[in-house]
């Protein structure tokens, strides 16, 4: 593993066994995270952006399960299941037990930051208390030095009055500055990563903006690695330096910000970045993507994307396009998983005309952000 890569994954596959059928929530993604870098997890509600976050920590719970792929973080296996060449499935000899996970990696070198901050601070204890006891748990503080360490914290996240606001409880913070005690919790073992699962969605933008700021301050001041999960490509332009784009349940692109604003490869990208305002058009160039996200239980063929795709052609509704680098001269790794980079297939779809899709058929009135509101035409 390269010295400056914090985690890899590799062909990460977590399912949930269901009674309607398999759930293939997470199909084979790959990537990793450098030292000191915000990789933004971004794609629509049901992409499998949580499912993945959840998966590095290994909090699948019944009916789920990892069944298949690598997590690597730094030296250490979190997850090894491999297929060999005998067709067997093993579990490598590395990989953490269940207790290490817990008392070694969860909290103390990855911390996970959810949406809803109430999920994880007690009703009935105060703020400070649970900082505090925590650090001294994670930490092996004394109490009196845990209690300095957590007003200090929460002074870093720019809570005003530490001091004060120590002894308040949840319900008297405001959902900003819970999401800010949350992210000194995050950051108080000093972790190398921090996975935050849509933190500011619940949010007014302008909450959302400062917290944005402190995050990326942070992230300066500690070097601290993050995994960025959102469905708003504006949250990515404002603090990500990669971005992995999730349909699915797989990677369909990932790249550096900077090049895949401006030059994405794969349809859904593009789609995604026409769906959000831009400080250079008004608001009427805004163009939803059309149709809902097919349900992960029973995934199109071929491409998953065909069915709403304005480009697709015979041939996407038959092959599942491989991730292929198409990194340009001066790009750092630029993946993208569309027939029309692929070598053996990209004649084929050149050469043909546009199939009729819920994005051209002109019925299609989904929502890029939350699919599920209003049906497209696959839905009649
Ligand atoms: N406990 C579960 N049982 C069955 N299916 C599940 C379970 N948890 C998640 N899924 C399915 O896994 C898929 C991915 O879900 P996931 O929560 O990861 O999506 P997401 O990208 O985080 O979406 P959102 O933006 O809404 O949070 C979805 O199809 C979802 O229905
Ligand atoms: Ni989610």
């Amino acid at each position: 593993m390269h010295p400056d890569t914090v985690l890899n994954v590799e062909n990460l596959k977590t399912q949930f066994f269901t009674e309607e059928g398999v759930v293939r929530a997470v199909d084979g993604i790959s990537f990793s995270v450098k030292r000191g870098e915000i990789l933004g997890l971004v794609g629509e509600s049901g992409a499998g952006k949580s499912v993945a976050a959840k998966s590095i920590l290994r909090l699948i719970d019944n009916p789920g399960e990892i069944v298949g792929g690598r997590i690597t973080f730094g030296e250490k296996t979190l997850f090894g299941l491999e297929e060999g060449d005998d067709g067997e499935v093993r579990q490598d000899e590395a990989m953490l037990s269940n207790a290490d996970m817990r008392r070694d990696i969860r909290g103390r070198e990855i911390a996970i930051i959810f949406q809803d901050p109430m999920e994880s601070l007690n009703p009935v204890f105060t703020i400070g208390e649970q900082l505090r006891e925590f650090i001294e748990i994670n930490r092996e503080m004394g109490k009196k030095a845990a209690r300095e360490e957590a007003i200090h914290m929460l002074r870093e996240v720019g809570i005003p009055d530490p001091e004060t606001r120590y002894d308040s409880y949840p319900h008297q913070f405001s959902g900003g500055m819970r999401q800010r005690v949350l992210i000194a919790m995050a950051l108080a073992c000093e972790p190398s990563l921090i996975i935050a699962d849509e933190p500011t969605t619940a949010l007014d933008v302008t909450v959302e903006s400062q917290i944005l700021d402190l995050v990326a301050d942070l992230q300066q001041k500690y070097d601290t690695s993050f995994i960025w999960v959102t469905h708003d490509m504006g949250v990515v332009a404002e603090i990500c330096d990669r971005v992995c784009v999730m349909y699915l349940g797989q990677i369909i692109e990932q790249a550096d910000v900077d090049d895949l604003f401006y030059d994405p490869k794969h349809p859904y990208t593009e789609a995604l970045l026409r769906s959000i305002p831009r400080p250079d058009e008004t608001v009427d160039e805004l163009d939803p993507i059309k149709g809902v996200m097919p349900e992960a239980i029973n995934p199109p063929s071929g491409c998953r994307f065909h069915t709403r795709c304005p480009e697709a052609r015979e041939v996407c509704m038959e092959v599942d396009p491989e991730a292929k680098d198409v990194s340009e001269a001066g790009e750092r790794l630029h993946r993208a998983a569309c027939l029309i980079h692929d070598d053996e297939f990209g004649a084929d779809y050149r050469a043909s005309t546009p199939i009729e899709t819920s994005a051209t058929s002109g019925f299609g009135t989904g929502l890029a952000s939350d699919g599920g509101v209003s049906g497209g035409a696959d839905d009649e």
